[in-house]
């Protein structure tokens, strides 16, 4: 018997489900001009053995297999592809690719009555959990409204706290119909001056890729505004080619999302970039603290000092690893990712 496969099987979580899409579209790609390898609605059919099949929804697939064997796998070419999805899972999934014995198989097969099926999601927790809700239901998350002093922005609509997805439904369920009735706007504002390589364009692009010269200018996303102790942060993903906007701590109903348009330094650099590039005047929150993180940041970079006094450097990272933790409440992730990474 050929037969390969992983287990335990794939979540429907964030993590697992863009995996999965990633090996999905390498597959595809991989397979696109084999006529014997068909793209179906919800899956990949692979027509030789037992046409074996990739769902495109990974927690639903369990094995890659085929009972077929000996010289008939390699004249159907079901062997080449078992061998080829094995290889290309394995760098996808590493260890959890593990070969699949047909007499321990105790979670069944992905269900052949729901293959052309379209697949409908109706729970809202799974939505949160398994897709994006803004796209699928069509109900933002957040409400673009006047700020005063800043002009548009967007504000949380619903949050939550993780909890088990029938408590998160019913409180999504209660909050999305009292919303329903209120002025929930989902509208999009588009470009506000005809030509688009003006002004407006610089203050409301964002770059397409660290450091990059390239700036793109999302409807929503350029509605966010700046703030130095930040809830959010923005990411170019050059590979889907689109910007994602990530919470960094939580967001509770009716706070401002806001990212960092600047690259740190002392108040008055930051003051003067946020002037001289998105041409307001920042009242920044925070400024002593910014001050001691610039400080400890300089010193932990100057790495013959680390060379020669070590012990100095690396008290440095402790301190700025204490300020960092005050400064955004515990929710600094990436700068502290950073941080140890420079400490070590
Ligand atoms: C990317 S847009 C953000 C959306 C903008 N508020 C709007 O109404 O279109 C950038 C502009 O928003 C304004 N802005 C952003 N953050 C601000 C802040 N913290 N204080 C004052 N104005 C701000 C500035 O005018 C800046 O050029």
């Amino acid at each position: 018997m050929l037969a390969s496969t992983w287990s335990p099987c794939l979540s429907e979580g964030v993590v697992d489900r863009h995996k999965w899409n990633r090996f999905i579209g390498f597959i595809k790609n991989h397979y696109k001009d084999d006529s014997q390898v068909e793209i179906k609605p919800n899956y990949i059919l692979f027509k030789a053995g037992e046409h074996p099949i990739l769902p495109f929804e990974g927690h639903k697939f369990l094995h890659f297999s085929s009972k077929v064997s000996g010289i008939i796998a390699v004249a159907t070419r079901v062997a080449s592809y078992i061998n080829t999805i094995t290889r290309i899972s394995k760098v996808h999934f590493g260890s959890r690719v593990q070969y699949w014995d047909e007499g321990a198989d105790q979670y069944g097969n992905y269900d052949g009555n729901e293959r052309d099926e379209p697949e409908i999601n109706t729970s809202i927790a799974s939505l949160l959990t398994g897709t994006n809700p803004i796209k699928e239901l069509g109900i933002p998350l957040f409400e673009i409204k006047d700020i005063p002093g800043k002009g548009k922005g967007l504000i949380a609509l619903l949050t939550a706290q993780s909890m088990p997805p029938n408590e998160l439904e019913l409180i999504f369920a209660a909050r999305l119909r009292a919303r329903r009735n209120n002025n929930f706007c989902p509208s999009i504002i588009t470009a506000r001056e005809k030509h688009p390589f003006n002004n407006t364009f610089k203050t409301n692009a964002l770059p397409c890729g660290a450091g990059s010269v390239v700036g793109g200018v999302n409807p929503t996303i350029c509605l966010i505004n700046h703030n130095c102790i930040l809830n959010s942060y923005n990411n170019w993903d050059s590979n889907a080619e689109h910007e994602t906007i990530y919470a960094i701590r939580p967001i509770k109903t009716g706070e401002e999302v806001t990212i960092s348009y600047n690259h740190g330094g002392t108040l008055i650099v930051r003051r003067a970039f946020l002037k001289e590039a998105f041409g307001f005047d920042y009242n920044c929150p925070s400024n002593s603290r910014r001050l001691l993180i610039q400080d400890l940041d300089d010193a932990i970079g100057d790495l013959f000092r680390m060379q020669i006094r070590p012990k100095e450097s690396l008290s440095d990272c402790h301190s700025l690893l204490q300020v960092l933790q005050e400064e955004y409440d515990g929710y600094a992730r990436a700068l502290i990712a950073r941080l140890y990474y420079d400490a070590f």
